[in-house]
């Protein structure tokens, strides 16, 4: 069986983070590992408090499951300071760890920092560079490619931009451009449009825009999607293409959860072939 890590912060509500990330690699059919970073109190109206780890305790986390079962692909979220964006780089540095996929978590979508905000420079120029795909949303693309995103034509810019700082592929997430009007396509259906810029190519992912509220840990699924389809042999396009579907599957099965922004439906696969 393909194994991947997730180096992650704790989503006590188990919406996202750690949780959303091992529930992703189980279903996909991957053996998921995790190494956390920080302690979140938080639900599905918003994040309560947060505790970082100790910079040891995590690079001991990656060690022991490096020394044990190493990781055929690696998916990294919230890091929380700057501190631990550097020792994550130094561990997957020093274990040599492969398949990386870096979803640079910078705030939560009720508006709470999971990244100091002087952790961005370190999380540029320390860990990027040792990522083979980087996983932006709109905020977080226009913080790392220094430009406003307001249309298709502005993804398209930054993530020229955001390659040009490193060897990886760029998947810039439209979820908070859908149903804004400026992603609609020509037939005005509205969609979830993501860009991968890879290896000088960009490709649309489209799926259906779905009206439902419940959309907590959306990244985090993605991201640990793709680490487990790359972890299993896809190439890049392909692990976005699948890791989209399941994701999309995941949003339209819905669970009615919780008093605020709900959880995905990780076992949707399962429930419609029970049906
Ligand atoms: N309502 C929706 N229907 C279909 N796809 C969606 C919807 N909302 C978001 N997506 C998709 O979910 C993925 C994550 O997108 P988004 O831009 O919301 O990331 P994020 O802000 O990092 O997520 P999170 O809310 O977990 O922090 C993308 O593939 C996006 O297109
Ligand atoms: C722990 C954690 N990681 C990532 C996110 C972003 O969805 C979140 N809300 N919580």
């Amino acid at each position: 069986m393909k194994t991947v890590l997730t180096i992650a912060g704790s989503d006590s509500s188990g919406g996202a983070g750690i949780q959303a990330d091992l529930k992703t690699m189980t279903e996909l059919g991957t053996f998921g590992m995790s190494a956390i970073t920080a302690i979140t109190a938080q639900n599905t109206c918003g994040v309560n408090a947060v505790l970082a780890l100790p910079c040891d305790m995590i690079s001991a986390q990656i060690d022991a499951v490096c020394d044990d079962i190493f990781p055929d692909a690696v998916k990294i979220g919230m890091l929380a300071n700057s501190q631990i964006v550097e020792c994550v780089a130094a561990s997957i540095k020093k274990n040599a760890m492969k398949n990386i996929v870096l979803d640079p978590v910078m705030v939560s979508t009720s508006g709470h920092r999971l990244l100091d905000d002087d952790a961005s420079d370190a999380l540029i120029n320390v860990l990027m560079p040792l990522a083979d795909i980087i996983t932006p949303n709109i905020p977080e693309a226009e913080c790392l490619a220094g430009m406003k995103i307001a249309s298709k034509a502005d993804m398209i810019k930054a993530a020229g931009i955001i390659a040009g700082s490193f060897d990886g592929a760029v998947l810039i997430k439209g979820g908070h451009l859908a149903n804004t009007g400026a992603n609609c396509i020509e037939d005005s259906t509205n969609v979830a449009a993501d860009l991968l810029y890879h290896g000088g190519q960009t490709q649309w992912f489209e799926a259906e825009f779905v009206d439902n509220p419940n959309t907590h840990g959306t990244g985090c699924t993605l991201s640990s999607a793709i680490a487990s389809e790359l972890a299993k042999g896809a190439d890049m396009p392909e692990a976005v293409r699948k890791a989209k579907a399941y994701l999309t599957g995941a949003i339209k099965a819905g669970l009615n959860l919780g008093k605020g922004r709900g959880p995905l439906n990780h076992a949707w696969q399962n429930t419609i072939s029970d049906c």
